[in-house]
C-alpha cells in the first residue's frame, strides 16, 4: 500500500482540524496549564488576548543536541498562541546555556565547551524551525481560518549578551534584584540545604532568565512567558524584575512536565528524553512510542500533543473503546507527533518501518534502507557478508555466525527464515530477488530470534 496515501486518507477522516481560539486560557481544558502568574489574573488575560494579538515567548537552553518531547510540548503551547493570532518568539538560551540553570537539578551542572554549546545552539534553532514548518505545512489548515499564522521568531539571548558591560548590567539590573527573594527560590533553597550547594554563576540565573524578559518586552511588547513547571521561580524573578522597572504588567504561565510512567520528569538529565533530531530518536522510534502508549495516557496525550478539538478527541476515544486491542487512538496520536516533527518524509519511513516489522512480509523490507532495518531491530546482530556466486543457505548461516552447531539440523526442521521465508533446503544456493532484497539486506532469523 502506498503510505503517502495511507496518512492522507486518515486526516481526511476529519483529524487535521482546526482548534484555534484567541483566549488561550482556553487551553486548561486540554490540561495544557497547570499555573498562571500573578494568580489572580485569570480575567485580565482573557480580556487581554480577546482584545489585541499579543506577544508570547519560551525559551530552551542548548545543553544538548536536540530538543525532546518534554520541550515539545512547549512548543506546541507556543504552537497554540500562533493559531490563535498571536506573536510566538522561541528563544534559545546561547548566553544561559553558558550559565546553567539550577531548577530541578542537585548539583552544578557539567561546563560545556563553547564549541559544543554553539553547534547545540544551531541544532536546536533547526529543531524549532522544522516544527513550526511542520505544523503550518501538514497541520494547519489554512482554507478553514480567515486567518494566516503569523511567522515565530527565534532569537538567542546571546546576542544581547554579548555586548553587555558587567558593570552597566549591575548598575542598571542587578539592584532590582532582593538578595532574600532571590535566596527563598526553590531552585535555590533546595541546593543550599544540600551537600554540594551552588555556585555563583547559577545563582545568578535567574537574573539572566528575568532580563530577558525584560528585553523582548522592550522590543516586542512580549507580556506573556510559558514554560514547564519548573521554570516558574523565574518567570516570577522576571515579572518581580518588570514591575520595577516598567508600566507593564506581565503574566506567565507554566504547563505540566511530561513525565514517564514512574512519574519521572522527561529530559535531558534525567537521561530518558525522546529526542527530536532523527539521528537520536529515529522517526520510526518516535512513532513506536507512542504507538506504545498505555490506554490510560492516551487522552491526554491526544490533548497536550495534537491539535485536535476536544470533541473529536471524544469521538475518536468512544471508537477506540470499541476495540481497544486496535490501538486507533495510539496511532493517531503517534501519526500526528511524528507529522509535526519529522514532517511527511519521516512519518512515511515510521509507518514503512512499522508495516515491516509487524506485516513480516518480504515487500515491507524492500521498502526500508539497510540502516532503517538496523535499527527497527535494535540490538540485532549485523553483519557485512561479500556473497560470492554459488553460496549455499547453510553457507550464509555459518557465515553469518547464526549456529555453533546442529546447523545442519535445525535449518532442515524448518528453523530457519530469510526475509521472513522459511528456508529449509541446506544447499539451496542464494538468489538476489528471492534472499537478497534491492536494498542489499537479508533478514535472518533463527527459530524466534532475528539475527
Ligand atoms: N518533561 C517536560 N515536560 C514539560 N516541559 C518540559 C519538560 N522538560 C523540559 N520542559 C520545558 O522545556 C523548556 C526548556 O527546557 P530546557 O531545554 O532548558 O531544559 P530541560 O530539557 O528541562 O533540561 P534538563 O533536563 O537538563 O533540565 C522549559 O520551559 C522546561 O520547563
Ligand atoms: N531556563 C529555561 C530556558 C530559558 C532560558 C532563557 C529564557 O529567557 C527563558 C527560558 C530552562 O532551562 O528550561
Amino acid at each position: 500500500m502506498p503510505f503517502r496515501r495511507m496518512w492522507r486518507a486518515s486526516s481526511l477522516n476529519g483529524f487535521v482540524r482546526l482548534y484555534s481560539n484567541r483566549n488561550i486560557l482556553k487551553l486548561h481544558e486540554r490540561g495544557m496549564f497547570e499555573d498562571i502568574f500573578p494568580e489572580t489574573s485569570n480575567h485580565e488575560v482573557t480580556d487581554l488576548l480577546n482584545a489585541r494579538p499579543q506577544c508570547v515567548y519560551a525559551g530552551f537552553d542548548p545543553t544538548a543536541s536536540s530538543l525532546h518531547l518534554g520541550n515539545l510540548l512547549v512548543l506546541i503551547n507556543l504552537l497554540h498562541w500562533q493559531r490563535g493570532g498571536h506573536k510566538v518568539i522561541a528563544l534559545v538560551g546561547g548566553a544561559t546555556g553558558r550559565i546553567g540553570d539550577p531548577s530541578g537539578h542537585t548539583m552544578d551542572r557539567p561546563e560545556l565547551e563553547s564549541a559544543i554549546i554553539n553547534a547545540n545552539v544551531c541544532s536546536i534553532k533547526e529543531n524549532i524551525q522544522r516544527v513550526f514548518s511542520n505544523h503550518e505545512q501538514y497541520l494547519w489548515d489554512k482554507h478553514a481560518s480567515t486567518r494566516t499564522l503569523t511567522p515565530a521568531m527565534i532569537v538567542d539571548n546571546l546576542d544581547w549578551y554579548s555586548e553587555q558591560n558587567v558593570v552597566e548590567f549591575l548598575h542598571c539590573v542587578g539592584r532590582h534584584f532582593r538578595l532574600g527573594t532571590m535566596l527563598s527560590r526553590h531552585s535555590v533553597q533546595s541546593r543550599l540545604s544540600s551537600q554540594v550547594g551552588m555556585s555563583f554563576t547559577e545563582f545568578c540565573y535567574q537574573v539572566f532568565q528575568a532580563y530577558d524578559w525584560l528585553h523582548l518586552l522592550q522590543r516586542f511588547d512580549c507580556r506573556f512567558q510559558v514554560g514547564g513547571s519548573d521554570q516558574m521561580g523565574n518567570i516570577v524573578s522576571g515579572h518581580d524584575l518588570i514591575s520595577r522597572v516598567a508600566d507593564t504588567t506581565v503574566y506567565g504561565l507554566t504547563l505540566p512536565l511530561v513525565t514517564t510512567e514512574t512519574g519521572h520528569k522527561f529530559g535531558k538529565s534525567a537521561g530518558n528524553a525522546v529526542w527530536l533530531n532523527a539521528d537520536k530518536t529515529s522517526p520510526f522510534e518516535l512513532y513506536q512510542f507512542f504507538v506504545r502508549c498505555k490506554d490510560s495516557e492516551v487522552e491526554r496525550l491526544l490533548k497536550l500533543f495534537t491539535f485536535e478539538s476536544l470533541s473529536s478527541i471524544k469521538n475518536l476515544m468512544t471508537k477506540h473503546q470499541e476495540n481497544p486491542e486496535l490501538r486507533t487512538a495510539q496511532k493517531k496520536l503517534a501519526e500526528q507527533v511524528t507529522l509535526l516533527v519529522h514532517g511527511e518524509e519521516g512519518l512515511e519511513t515510521a509507518l514503512k518501518a512499522t508495516a515491516a516489522l509487524y506485516d513480516q512480509t518480504a515487500e515491507s523490507l524492500m521498502e526500508l534502507t539497510a540502516e532503517d532495518i538496523s535499527r527497527i531491530f535494535e540490538g540485532a546482530k549485523v553483519c557485512d557478508l561479500l556473497l560470492l556466486p554459488g553460496t549455499t543457505i547453510l553457507d550464509l548461516a555459518l557465515q553469518a555466525g547464526c549456529f555453533t552447531r546442529d546447523a545442519v539440523r535445525i535449518i532442515s526442521a524448518g528453523g530457519f527464515y530469510i526475509n521472513y521465508q522459511r528456508v529449509s533446503k541446506i544447499d539451496e544456493v542464494l538468489t538476489e530477488a528471492a534472499h537478497i532484497l534491492p536494498n542489499n539486506v537479508t533478514l535472518i532469523r533463527v527459530g524466534k530470534w532475528i539475527l
